[in-house]
């Protein structure tokens, strides 16, 4: 009998569970065996399992986290790491690996195909969008919910108080997040990887000063920059410093941070996580290998996993651009 091994590896993204239970209900419905690894890779290099059935998976996709566990586990970056992982798939007999995670989760994967017959496929689970392949990752969609109420939430008090705020939001060095959040909540500015190089911040720095100079002078509002984790030197801090150092403006800090990670999945990341999870297990049966299962449109297909981790995947440029030339048009026009 067929048998699948299933484990989710990264940071955990709602929606994972969703992606489990499709999984499990198909695998049962083609009459294979299914078993969950815990904790990552490192279910797979101390031999930590389950078996999965249709009851494990009753009540769950409503959940964010994952209840396989996640983890980040250095030792599958060894070179031991691959060939523990295949004697452990080789002594349960797995045929096939589904791994949900993201692109380090796949190069693990990768790592894996190299020493093993045996199928490897991988789901899109990440909530920074950053993928190749698939137009959204699982979790991706809950991530801009969750921080676009945030946001909304911060707008309120900033607006009684005419106040700047500068929020993090994650995204780890890609900014999907960032921008669609930004856009989302109708941010003043967004500083994101895709605009500001983050080697030379001292003109994005101006142009931000500039900015709420005219806004304060002519509008009286609430000021809020959605800043990506990880490119601003020394991070929020350091730019609300800078802001008060160089023009004494005053600003506030708020970090989401993993906010974004938990809560219910969306419904768009329950069904995508559906979607791709059945279509995991006909690439089982297929035959298919190597591949993560991607959606783009309303198809969906195969993506090569070395193309879903190292093809480029960016932001939509006409939102970058709009963000610049048009729905911040009027604050640069007021240049002084
Ligand atoms: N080059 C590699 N070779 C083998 N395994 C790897 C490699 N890179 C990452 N992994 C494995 O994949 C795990 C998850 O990778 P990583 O921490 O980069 O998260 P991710 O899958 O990219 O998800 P996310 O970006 O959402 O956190 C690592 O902890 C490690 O176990
Ligand atoms: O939870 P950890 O290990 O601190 O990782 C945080 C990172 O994981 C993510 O949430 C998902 O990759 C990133 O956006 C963020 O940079």
């Amino acid at each position: 009998m067929t048998k699948i091994a299933i484990l989710t590896s990264g940071g955990d993204a709602p929606g994972m569970n969703a992606a489990i239970r499709a999984i499990v209900h198909s695998a049962q419905h083609n009459q294979y065996d299914c078993i969950g690894f815990f904790h990552g890779y490192n279910g797979l290099l101390n031999d930590e399992w389950q078996t999965l059935t249709h009851r494990d998976v009753a009540n769950v996709l409503q959940f964010g986290g994952t209840i396989l566990k996640s983890a980040r586990c250095r030792a599958m970056c060894e070179p031991q790491g691959p060939k523990q992982a295949v004697n452990t798939l080789r002594k349960h007999q797995i045929d096939a690996l589904i791994v949900i995670g993201g692109d380090g989760s796949f190069r693990g994967l990768e790592a894996i195909k190299a020493h093993w017959e045996g199928q490897v496929i991988g789901l899109p689970g990440t909530i920074d969008n950053d993928l190749a392949g698939t137009d959204n990752t699982i979790g991706f969609a809950t991530a801009v919910t969750t921080a676009t109420h945030a946001i909304d939430k911060i707008r309120d008090t900033a607006n009684a108080f005419e106040r700047v705020f500068i929020v993090e939001v994650m995204g780890r060095h890609s900014g999907h997040i960032a921008f669609h959040v930004g856009l989302a909540t109708g941010a003043e500015a967004i500083l994101s990887f895709e605009n500001c190089d983050s080697a030379d911040t001292k003109q994005q720095l101006d142009r931000l000063i500039n900015q709420i100079q005219v806004q304060q002078q002519y509008n009286h509002d609430s000021f809020v920059i959605v800043l990506a984790e990880n490119l601003w030197p020394g991070g929020p801090q350091a730019l609300k410093a800078q802001l008060a150092e160089q023009a004494d403006i005053e600003s506030a800090v708020c970090v989401l941070g993993h906010i974004q990670r938990g809560g219910s999945p969306a419904p768009e990341d329950r069904l995508l996580a559906t979607e791709l999870g059945l279509e995991a297990v006909n690439a089982v049966t297929d035959n298919r290998t190597g591949i993560m299962i991607g959606k783009q449109g309303t198809a969906l297909h195969d993506v090569p996993l070395s193309h879903a981790i190292n093809a480029a995947k960016p932001v939509d440029a006409r939102w970058i651009k709009a963000q610049h030339d048009v729905l911040t048009e009027y604050l640069v026009k007021h240049r002084k």
